[in-house]
C-alpha cells in the first residue's frame, strides 16, 4: 500500500457558518496487484519493499476535514499504521474504525473498491450496486445511472455576489442551488436568499445550509421567515447534537429539513428514527468510505428519508468516487458533488463534466479507468 500526501488550494475561501476553508490536505492511497499477498508490506519498514515502479491497481483518497472526520494527523497515523500491517490492505481495512478515522478508512476502502471493480472490468458504481447491495440484502437494484443531478454550491457572500453566482450557475445548466447561510444576522441572509430567488425565478430548487448555526428560537424564526422563499430544504438548522430540537422544529414548519452534521454526532439508527429529517446528507469521506455511504443512502431511502450524496470538497479521486455512489442510488436527488470548481488546482483533470445540471458518471473500469494512473 502506498500513501502520498497532497495539498490543493481552493480558488477562493468557502465561507460557511463555521469556518472558511482555504485549502484541502489529504493522502492518496494506492494498492498494488500483489497487495493481496500476506507478505507484502510486512515488517517494520513501512512497506518499503513494494516495487515502486509497478502501477497501482487501485487508488483511493483520504482527505480529512476536522468536524466531519478525524484530524489530518490522526488520519496520517491511521494510514501509516494500515500500510505497515502484515495482512495487506484488506486486513488493514478491517482494522480501520469508520467512526474514529473515517477519512483513513475511506482512502483504503476506495483503493480496494477501485482495484476490485477494475479487476471485474466494471465501474465503481456497478461494483457498489452489486456487492454492497447484495451484502445489505438489497439485491435487484436497477443498473446504476450514467449521470446524476447536482446542485451548485454558493458560499456566503453579499446579496449581489450570491445572486450573480446563482445566475451563472443557472446559465451553466444547474436546476438546483445550495446557498450557505447562518454566518450573518437573519435579515442579511434573507436579503441574500431573496436576491437569489429573484435572480433565478421560481422554477429552480433552492437549498440553504446553516451548518448548525442557529439556536432553537433563532431556527424557528428563520424558518418562518424563509417559508415564502419556497426552499427545497434547510440543511442542519440546529447544532449537530440537537436531534430532539430538530424533530420538534420539523413538526412545527412546512419547510423541509435536511441533516448533515447530525450524522457525525448520532448513530444512523438514531437519526433515521428521530423524525427530524426529510433528507439526509451522506458524505462518503465522513462516513468512512463509498461502501458505507452507499449503504447509508439505501438505509435512509428505506426509512423514507431522501439521501443526498455530497463531497467534503475533496480532490478529484474522492469526488469522482462520490459521483459513483450517487450513480448507484436509484433516482437520486440533486447531490452536492459539483465542488471541483471550488478548487484552484487538482490532482488530475476532472473526468465528470457537468452537462445540463447533471454530472456524468464515468464508465470505469473502477473510478475512472486509467485517468488517475501514476498519481500514487
Ligand atoms: O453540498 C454541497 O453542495 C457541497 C458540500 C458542502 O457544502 C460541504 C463541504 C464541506 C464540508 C461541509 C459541507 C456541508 O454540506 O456542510
Ligand atoms: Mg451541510
Amino acid at each position: 500500500m502506498r500513501i502520498r500526501p497532497f495539498s490543493v488550494a481552493l480558488a477562493s475561501p468557502l465561507r460557511t457558518a463555521r469556518e472558511a476553508l482555504t485549502e484541502r490536505e489529504g493522502f492518496l492511497v494506492g494498492v498494488g496487484a500483489d497487495d493481496g499477498d500476506d507478505d507484502v508490506g510486512g515488517g517494520d519498514t513501512g512497506g518499503d519493499d513494494i516495487d515502486r515502479d509497478a502501477p497501482a491497481t487501485g487508488i483511493g483518497e483520504a482527505t480529512p476535514l476536522p468536524g466531519w472526520t478525524e484530524s489530518r494527523s490522526a488520519c496520517a497515523a491511521a494510514l501509516a499504521e494500515a500500510s505497515r500491517g502484515p495482512g495487506g490492505p484488506a486486513a488493514a481495512l478491517a482494522d480501520l474504525d469508520a467512526g474514529e478515522t473515517p477519512a483513513a478508512r475511506h482512502g483504503v476502502a476506495l483503493a480496494l473498491g477501485d482495484a476490485a471493480a477494475r479487476e471485474a472490468d466494471r465501474s465503481l458504481s456497478e461494483h457498489l450496486a452489486d456487492r454492497v447491495a447484495r451484502d445489505a440484502d438489497r439485491a435487484g437494484l436497477p443498473e446504476p445511472a450514467d449521470s446524476v443531478p447536482v446542485n451548485a454550491t454558493i458560499g456566503d457572500g453579499s446579496p449581489g455576489a450570491a445572486a450573480s453566482d446563482a445566475e451563472r450557475a443557472v446559465a451553466d445548466g444547474y436546476r438546483c442551488l445550495k446557498v450557505k447561510v447562518g454566518a450573518r444576522p437573519l435579515e442579511e441572509d434573507l436579503d441574500r436568499l431573496r436576491a437569489v430567488r429573484r435572480a433565478v425565478g421560481p422554477a429552480i430548487d433552492l437549498r440553504a445550509d446553516a451548518n448548525g448555526a442557529w439556536d432553537r428560537s433563532g431556527a424557528r424564526r428563520a424558518l418562518d421567515r424563509l417559508a415564502p422563499l419556497d426552499l427545497a430544504y434547510v440543511e442542519q438548522p440546529l447544532p449537530a447534537a440537537d436531534l430532539d430540537g430538530t424533530a420538534r422544529l420539523r413538526a412545527e414548519t412546512d419547510v423541509p429539513i435536511a441533516l448533515d452534521e447530525s450524522l457525525a454526532a448520532h448513530s444512523m439508527a438514531d437519526v433515521l428514527a428521530s423524525g427530524a429529517a426529510d433528507a439526509l446528507v451522506v458524505k462518503p469521506m465522513a462516513l468512512g468510505g463509498p461502501d458505507r455511504a452507499f449503504e447509508a443512502a439505501l438505509r435512509a431511502r428505506g426509512a423514507g428519508i431522501e439521501p443526498v450524496i455530497t463531497t467534503t470538497i475533496d480532490a478529484v479521486v474522492a469526488r469522482t468516487a462520490a459521483v459513483h455512489v450517487a450513480g448507484a442510488v436509484p433516482d437520486v436527488a440533486a447531490c452536492g458533488l459539483a465542488t471541483g470548481g471550488l478548487l484552484a488546482e487538482d490532482l488530475a483533470p476532472d473526468p465528470c463534466p457537468v452537462v445540463d445540471g447533471r454530472m456524468l458518471v464515468p464508465d470505469g473500469p473502477g473510478i475512472a479507468g486509467g485517468a488517475f494512473d501514476g498519481l500514487v
